[in-house]
């Protein structure tokens, strides 16, 4: 059943009275009663007649500095905080109705709830999943399971993320990797409408400290594991991790599925409340809920048995995409689901029979994830993969490396972001790949050069030290070189082009440049006469 959109700015107040929130609403000539909203925008640009309009500050504005915009497209209310009130009755009077409250973020997402009907039990089931690496790869073999186990029922699955959204086969370009909150609300009502049940969606902790997810409720969250990044945004490793571990909250998941395969996943176990389900993926004895065993090569990819230690079921199942870190997410994304399986609450969705009967037979994670660990081609080995930090980049080079043959690889880093991590990951490039040749990946504002050269002195540093025999150059513009890599290249050796996995342009100080690393490596391998797999670009 879809719920209808809407309602009124007195219904809305009453709703935010009732979950926690203090609101002031400043009268107009009409009664709060008789203005109807019919959505809710935080972006000027978006709003549409009836919206609330959810004016919030930040770094670069406030986003009531942009009401007589937002008035002319339409919007029915603003929602702000003292400093907006001021700023929205200088510039429009009195012209629509103003709620104050003291947390604009935090409230946008229940009031935007409100409006457009989202609650605890209301479709589609939720599926978060957070963690420095794996969340893209994870989301996608949690929709494939979703999709074996609803297409039947003639049910659709939904997807939020860094590479897109999606409503069934329908797709949206994603911008960022979480939504703000009220984009967030406004997709619950239009997955309802396209009759998805169950939505598998990433949560950036970015997306946690701003409050993108108030007012969602997840069914099942999933943590994969805890490394340096973002620390431009958190300032430590222990605020970054008490940002993820806000998801695991009985208020905001009813169950928690926690990989324990390093210290950050023990503790956040321990600190989550609600239902916890713990998962090893090493292959070692661990004390957890559910565990993986028998993990065996299987073409690119690996076959593995999880086990459920308090029932002792043994559920067989596979991953094509290379990497022991593909086990884990591929295991976390099958314990999400079974657990879901278990619960009350969706059982009629998810019958576990129909889970375990899709694990051993369909082949859920035999599925390409754009620019994750993607093939281009066998010979030379040549990869594109997303690994832009250092644990990322340890797992990415650990699993292409092969027995025989030289490992290059082209690496960059992003501008005006985690700077620390730049030595760090030219430290690990030259003792870990035989050839290594930095280059660009988006400088955003930054000096591209300044870049490269936080990583070159990482990348030199280690040479020196630890006496390596890498061969390491600076190139750019990022095309050249992966031409470089291919021409350094013999059919034995291996390419992985690390960093930028689906991207399709750089942000030179806000200029966009074209550029795909799957197509550049693609029409470089076939220039030198190699074979390249189908769909690599
Ligand atoms: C660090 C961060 O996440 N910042 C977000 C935050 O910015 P902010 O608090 O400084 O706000 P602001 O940009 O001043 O905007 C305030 C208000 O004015 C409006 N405004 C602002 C400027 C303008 O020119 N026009 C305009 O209308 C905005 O729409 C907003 O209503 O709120 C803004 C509005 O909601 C977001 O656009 C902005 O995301 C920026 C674009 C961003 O780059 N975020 C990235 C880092 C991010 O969130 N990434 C994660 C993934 C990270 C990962 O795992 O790699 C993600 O979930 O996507
Ligand atoms: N479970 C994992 N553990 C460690 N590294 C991983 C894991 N899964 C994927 N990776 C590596 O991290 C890269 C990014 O993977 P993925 O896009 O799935 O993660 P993400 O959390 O969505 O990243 P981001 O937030 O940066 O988009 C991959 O290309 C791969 O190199």
């Amino acid at each position: 059943m879809v719920n209808r959109t809407g309602a009124s700015v007195g219904t809305l107040t009453e709703q935010l009275i009732a979950a926690g929130y203090h609101p002031i609403v400043t009268p107009v000539a009409q009664s709060a009663d008789q203005v109807r909203l019919t959505g809710a925008a935080m972006s000027p640009q978006s709003v549409e007649p009836g919206d609330l309009f959810v004016a919030v500050t930040g770094a670069r504005a406030h986003g009531a500095d942009f009401i007589s915009e937002v008035i002319d497209r339409g919007a029915a209310a603003v929602l702000t905080d003292p400093a907006g009130v001021v700023k929205v009755r200088q510039a429009a009077g009195y012209r629509v109705p103003v709620i104050e409250v003291a947390g604009v973020r935090d409230a946008a997402g229940p009031a935007a709830a409100a409006i457009y009907g989202t609650t605890a039990t209301s479709d589609p089931a939720l599926f978060g999943v957070t963690g420095t690496n794996g969340k893209t790869t994870t989301t996608y073999f949690l929709r494939s399971l979703l999709r074996a186990v609803l297409t039947p029922q003639g049910r659709k699955t939904g997807l939020i993320g860094t590479i897109e959204i999606a409503a069934g086969e329908e797709r949206i370009a994603s911008e960022m990797t979480t939504p703000e909150a009220v984009a967030l609300h406004k997709l619950m009502h239009s997955f309802r409408e396209r009759n998805v049940a169950a939505a598998a969606m990433e949560v950036s902790s970015h997306a946690i400290s701003y409050q993108r997810i108030s007012g969602l409720y997840y069914d099942v969250a999933g943590f994969t594991n805890l490394t340096q990044d973002h620390l431009d945004l958190h300032g430590t490793m222990e605020a970054y991790f008490a940002a993820k571990a806000e998801l695991f909250r009985r208020a905001r998941t009813r169950t928690s599925v926690i990989t324990v395969d390093d210290a950050a996943g023990h503790r956040m176990a321990a600190e989550a409340t609600g239902h916890v389900v713990t998962l090893a993926t090493t292959g070692q004895p661990a004390q957890a809920h559910w565990e993986v065993t028998d993990v065996a090569p299987a073409g690119l990819g690996s076959a593995f048995t999880l086990v459920c230690r308090r029932t002792g079921e043994r559920i067989r199942t596979s991953t094509a995409l290379p990497g022991a870190f593909n086990v884990s997410n591929a295991a976390l994304a099958a314990v999400m689901v079974l657990e879901a399986a278990t619960s009350s609450e969706r059982t009629q969705d998810f019958q576990r029979e129909d889970v375990v009967e899709a694990l051993q037979t369909a082949q859920p994670f035999h599925i390409q994830v754009p620019g994750r660990m993607q093939v281009i081609a066998e010979q030379p080995a040549a990869i594109v993969d997303f690994a832009h930090n250092p644990d990322a980049m340890i797992r990415a080079l650990e699993a292409v490396r092969r027995p025989t043959g030289r490992l290059i690889m082209v690496i960059g880093a992003a501008g005006e972001r985690d700077v620390t991590k730049r030595p760090t990951m030219g430290a690990i490039a030259v003792r870990m790949a035989d050839h290594v040749i930095i280059s660009d990946d988006d400088p955003h504002g930054e000096d591209p050069a300044e870049i490269r050269a936080g990583l070159l002195h990482g990348a030199r540093d280690a040479i020196a030290t630890g006496g390596l025999t890498t061969h390491l150059e600076e190139i750019h513009p990022r095309e050249e070189a992966i031409r470089a890599a291919v021409a350094a290249a013999g059919p034995q050796d291996t390419i992985l082009l690390a960093g930028r996995g689906h991207e399709v342009h750089q942000d030179v100080a806000g200029t966009r440049v074209e550029i795909d690393d799957r197509e550049e490596l693609t029409r470089a391998l076939q220039a030198r006469g190699y074979s390249t797999l189908d769909g690599g670009a």
